[in-house]
């Protein structure tokens, strides 16, 4: 669904200072996944599915959406893109609703947008997220949680084959934090659309199969869903509350120029200096082992 190969973006600041956000990042994401984007403040989150949702156009690299390159795409193709290609759901949900309009309403507005005016369609998908029973109420007079299920409802609403949400469970508590990532998981499996969830939240990262950690505008590490099996080598398959501490395991990931990121605390546990910039690189017994080069010349005095 998505490939993203050595992608490139540079933010120009008062025509001066360039910021490179996303700095040689790669990402596949396959049709039908439903999978997570962490990383710390300002390594390159928003950017990532900026460029995704067609926002804003990459400085450079590969990104192939459905089949559709966004570099070369003109603005009218970007256009039709947005429309129907994806769905975008904010943290900050102002973004995606207008308060003064019904819940209903609010779902018709981008199938208007799009030539198409379905009130059966804006109720089925109303009460595919648990709004049946909402339908006709203001936004102002429903909870958090109800907005942004309306948000995910107004996503929807042109079928796109591609789900962005910017830290949806942002501005909601964590028991309404689950409820909607059950629900992206319901709809996952209900109509098949691919789902990237960019997040802060740790504990719903442990219910993705798998997440993505991005470091300064690279990806660093995946964190996958460990597979468990029984005597028998069958696949033992977990509830929640049955997972085990360990159910994840986290890769790093290398580049195509078998560069990788180590991390910072790991470097720390060598006693590895910020103002030094080289490690030690040995095999040993079959293993890639890492040295602090300046205890290793020490122990050699
Ligand atoms: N429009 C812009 N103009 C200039 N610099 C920008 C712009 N947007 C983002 N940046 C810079 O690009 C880098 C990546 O920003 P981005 O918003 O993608 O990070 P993030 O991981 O989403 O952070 P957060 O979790 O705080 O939202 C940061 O250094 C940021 O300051």
């Amino acid at each position: 669904m998505i490939e993203c190969k050595n992608l490139v973006k540079i933010y120009k600041v008062d025509n001066e200072l360039e910021v490179m956000a996303l700095q040689g990042l790669d990402l596949t994401v396959e049709k039908g996944e439903l999978m997570g984007i962490i990383g710390s403040s300002g390594s390159g989150k928003s950017t990532l599915l900026n460029m995704l949702g067609g926002l804003d156009r990459p400085s450079a690299g590969n990104l192939i959406v459905d089949g559709q390159s966004l570099l070369n795409m003109s603005d009218k193709e970007l256009v039709q893109y947005k429309l129907q290609t994806v769905g975008f759901i904010w943290q900050n949900n102002a973004r995606n609703l207008i308060p003064y309009l019904t819940a209903r309403q609010n779902v018709e507005l981008p199938m208007l947008l799009n030539g198409k005016r379905k009130k059966a369609r804006a109720i089925e998908l109303l009460e595919m997220v648990g709004l049946g029973h909402r339908l006709n109420n203001r936004l102002s007079e429903l909870s958090g949680g109800e907005q942004q299920r309306v948000a995910i409802a107004i996503a929807l609403a042109n079928q796109p084959k591609l789900l962005l949400a910017d830290e949806p469970t942002g501005n909601v508590d964590t028991k309404t934090a689950d409820i909607i990532l059950d629900l992206f998981r319901y709809l996952n499996n209900e109509l098949g659309v691919t789902i990237v969830i960019v997040t802060h939240d740790m504990k719903l990262t442990k219910k993705m199969d798998r997440v993505v950690a991005i470091r300064d505008g690279k990806t660093s590490s995946e964190i996958l869903r460990r597979k468990f099996f029984d005597e028998q080598g069958r696949e033992l398959l977990m509830d929640e509350d049955g997972e085990p501490e360990d159910s994840h395991v986290e890769l790093a990931v290398m580049d195509q120029a078998g560069r990788l990121q180590i991390p910072r605390d790991y470097l720390e546990a060598i006693g590895f200096e910020s103002d030094n910039n080289k490690v030690q690189i040995e095999l040993h017994e079959g293993r890639i082992v890492l040295l602090n080069p300046d205890e290793e010349q020490k122990k050699s005095c």
